[in-house]
Order: C-alpha cells, then sequence, then structure tokens
C-alpha cells in the first residue's frame, strides 16, 4: 500500500526537496495534495507531474488562475482555497503521511489539524512548533499522531536517540545543534547595516527559503531551534547547547551521561532528512551526494560569540519566561525579517525590533488554546510593526 501524502507548502524549498524524494520511490508515495501561497506555475507543473487529488492557494484569485490552467491543461486536480482547505487536506481521511513545509506560524493551523486526525506529521515548519509549544505536544499525544523532525540538526537529534524514549532523560546529558554562523560569521559586526537581502540569503551550505535563510544569518534560526529542541525532545533549556560548525557535516549531536558522544553526519542536503521522515523506521535513497572523507578539509567547531549573535539568547531568555513569549518572538522575527527582505529595515536592526517587542508585550496569563496562541502572535506583530517604524526611521 502506497504512502498518500498531503505536502503543505510544496512549492518551497523544502517542499520541492520532498517531491524530489518521493518522485524517486513511486511505488511507496504518492501525492495526495499539495499547497502554496502564489505560485501558480510551479504548482501546475507540480499537478502535471504528480497529478494529486487537491491543490490548495492562499487566495481566491491565484485558486482561480491555477484552475482555468489546469482545466486547459486536461488535470483533473481539483483546486481549493486557504486557510480552511490546509487543514482540509491535512486531516483528510485518505491521507497517510503530511510534509509541514509552509513557512512561519501559518502552518501552525494545519499542523495541528494533522495531529488531530493523528496523521505522520513531518516537521520543518519549525515556527509552527515555536508558537504552538505545549499545546501542539498535547494534541500530537493525545491523539497518537507521529511527529518526525524534518529540521536537519532535529533529525540528527533523532536518530541519534535510542528509540525508547522513556529513558531519554537518564541516560541524556544534553544535545548539541550545530549550527554554520551564516554568510556573515566572520565579518566585522560594525558592517553589518549595509548588508543587502540578497547577501543575507546566501547561506554557506544550504539554498533555502528567503526567511530561513536570514534567520540563519542573524542566528535567529538557531535560537528558533532551541525553542524547537526544547519541545520536541522534552528537554530543560539548559540540556541544549549550541556550537558553531561551519562546513555543517555533522549535523547535531547527543551526549549521553558516560561521556559518549553520538552524531549524524552527511553531506549538507534536506533530502536525507526529508528521507529519514518519509520511510523512518526504514531507509531510502534520498539522492544526496555520499560524504567523502578523503576530500574532507577539515571539522572545525567554535563558541558562539554573543556580541555577533545577540539573538540566539533570546531563545533560552524566551524559554524561561513567561508561557508565551516565545509565540512573541517567533511573531516579532517573522515581522522583522519580512521588513528587511522588503528593505524598509536594516539588517543590524533585526535584533533591536525582536528586543523591543519582548520588552513591550506584556502576557497577562498563558495562551492555553490555539485561539490564545494567535491572538498573542497577532498583538505581537502590531507591536513588531510598530518597531519596525520606529526603527526603520531611526
Ligand atoms: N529550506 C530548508 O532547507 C529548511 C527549511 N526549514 C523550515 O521549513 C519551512 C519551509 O521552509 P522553506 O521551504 O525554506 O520556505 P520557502 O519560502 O521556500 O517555501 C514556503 C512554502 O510555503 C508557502 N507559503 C508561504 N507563505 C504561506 C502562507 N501564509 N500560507 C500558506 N502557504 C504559504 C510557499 O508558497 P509560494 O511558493 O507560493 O510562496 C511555499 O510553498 C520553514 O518553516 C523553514 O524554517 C527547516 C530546515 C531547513
Ligand atoms: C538545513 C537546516 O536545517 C537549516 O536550519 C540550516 O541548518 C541553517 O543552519 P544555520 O542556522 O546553522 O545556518
Ligand atoms: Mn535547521
Amino acid at each position: 500500500m502506497k504512502q498518500r501524502l498531503t505536502i503543505l507548502g510544496s512549492t518551497g524549498s523544502i517542499g520541492t526537496s520532498t517531491l524530489d524524494v518521493v518522485a524517486r520511490h513511486p511505488d511507496s508515495y504518492e501525492v495526495f495534495a499539495l499547497s502554496a501561497a502564489t505560485q501558480v506555475e510551479l504548482m501546475l507543473a507540480q499537478c502535471a507531474q504528480f497529478q494529486p487529488r487537491f491543490a490548495v492557494m492562499a487566495s481566491a484569485a491565484h485558486a482561480r488562475e491555477l484552475a482555468d490552467k489546469l482545466q486547459a491543461n486536461g488535470l483533473a486536480t481539483e483546486v481549493l482555497q486557504a486557510p480552511d482547505a490546509l487543514e482540509q487536506i491535512a486531516a483528510h481521511e485518505d491521507v497517510d503521511a503530511v510534509m509541514a513545509a509552509i513557512v512561519g506560524a501559518a502552518g501552525l493551523g494545519p499542523c495541528l489539524a494533522a495531529a488531530r486526525a493523528g496523521k505522520r506529521l513531518l516537521l520543518a515548519n519549525k515556527e509552527a512548533l515555536v508558537v504552538g509549544g505545549a499545546l501542539f505536544m498535547d494534541t500530537v499525544k493525545r491523539h497518537g499522531a507521529t511527529l518526525l523532525p524534518i529540521d536537519s540538526e532535529h533529525s540528527a537529534i533523532f536518530q541519534c536517540l535510542p528509540e525508547d524514549r522513556t529513558t531519554w532523560a537518564q541516560r541524556v546529558d544534553s544535545i548539541l545543534l550545530t549550527a554554520s554562523g551564516g554568510p556573515f560569521r566572520a565579518r566585522d559586526p560594525a558592517s553589518l547595516s549595509q548588508i543587502t537581502p540578497e547577501q543575507a540569503c546566501a547561506h554557506p551550505n544550504f539554498s533555502m527559503g528567503r526567511k530561513i535563510s536570514v534567520d540563519s544569518a542573524t542566528m535567529m534560526n538557531k535560537a528558533l531551534e532551541v525553542i524547537e529542541a526544547r519541545w520536541l525532545f522534552d528537554l530543560a533549556p539548559e540540556r541544549i547547547k549550541v556550537v558553531i560548525h561551519p562546513q555543517q557535516i555533522v549535523h547535531s549531536m547527543v551526549q549521553f551521561n558516560d561521556a559518549s558522544i553520538l552524531a549524524q553526519l552527511g553531506t549538507p542536503d534536506m533530502r536525507v532528512p526529508i528521507a529519514c521522515g518519509l520511510a523512518w523506521p526504514e531507509r531510502i535513497e534520498s539522492g544526496a551526494a555520499r560524504l567523502d572523507f578523503s576530500q574532507l578539509a577539515a571539522l572545525t567547531f567554535e563558541d558562539a560569540d554573543a556580541r555577533r549573535f545577540p539573538g540566539l539568547h533570546l531563545s533560552w531568555q524566551a524559554l524561561r519566561a513567561a508561557e508565551g513569549t516565545t509565540t512573541v518572538l517567533n511573531a516579532a522575527n517573522e515581522m522583522a525579517v519580512d521588513a528587511f527582505l522588503h528593505r524598509r529595515l536594516s539588517f543590524d536592526r533585526i535584533h533591536a525590533v525582536n528586543l523591543e517587542t519582548l520588552e513591550k508585550m506584556q502576557l497577562p496569563q498563558a495562551p492555553g488554546s490555539l485561539e490564545d496562541l494567535l491572538a498573542v502572535d497577532a498583538r505581537a506583530r502590531d507591536c513588531a510593526r510598530a518597531a519596525v517604524q520606529r526603527w526603520a526611521l531611526a
């Protein structure tokens, strides 16, 4: 029986890598539904190749445009419109697994819908878990969903941890998330105000979407990954460490209480964690190049300089603060990065917007529901929008 897949965000970097792996295994996987925001032409091409039952677009206009093109090409895929349709294709009774590859908090609703339906949830969309936190993990557990990390560091940790989750806490001292340090790791911090979106999106090892690429450059990606790891592996923040490893051959490590360290290595190619998530506990061909140790110059490791990467430490700070603070941090960062990408804010002020939003946002009570979380997210975005305007003019 083939695994029937919904791919949320199929036209993005993770989405297209997922379809690359799926196309290598036509006897094991079939595409049930795809989703995108605005890329109609790419979605049309994906529908022609994989013939999904449904395709979802973010707006009525893009949905109509896709429907017309599908009809003109004699393709039977039915077009639906987000946001309701995203939850529909994530939870559909004819779906076995959902690849969560939408960028940002926008992916939280469909992720929770997949979890409530007890699906195999392949999570790349780290912001959904950063915002959802305890509610996300409780929903997975309560409905018997299977949550598999796709983020390369968290996939590495998952591959190194013992299968028996009940004994992790006693055997694991800490986990070490590796980080590239981004494209400006060795650059003079005084010159960061001049950085352009194109420079910030030039990641040293991976070709990724624009938002995560900027996050890697500020190391806010690693801050989000610390929060993601806290929830995925139920670890206290102080047991989650970060080490800069520019080559990104070691994708992260687990430090056990007998001083052993287990690590997962490989070429920096997202098709490896994607294949791992699709096939787990089996393994399938990912298409990634094999690591040739004779060609490896050196594997180096260094501390993350708090001066150069002030955003990284906001993760542990937010995890120790009032519940909902990580939702505020994520919302502020999404707004600041979007302003930077649209040239309304300089690169070196992304952190200032995040800091100011955290300082100004009051959290009277813990957000206990999705509605509460979305309300905190919306208020934080309003607060961050004002901070962007202030810092853009300063
Ligand atoms: N890229 C990578 O290597 C890695 C990515 N991740 C995580 O995976 C997620 C996806 O990243 P990536 O693939 O790089 O992102 P991209 O920006 O490349 O793709 C995002 C996808 O989501 C769609 N989308 C964007 N906004 C919305 C919205 N508001 N509602 C519905 N769909 C939307 C896009 O549609 P459209 O194409 O039409 O704009 C696209 O299909 C992120 O959370 C990222 O942090 C984690 C590890 C590595
Ligand atoms: C491929 C992946 O998982 C990204 O999160 C990438 O690792 C970015 O890494 P840095 O944030 O360490 O540059
Ligand atoms: Mn990562």
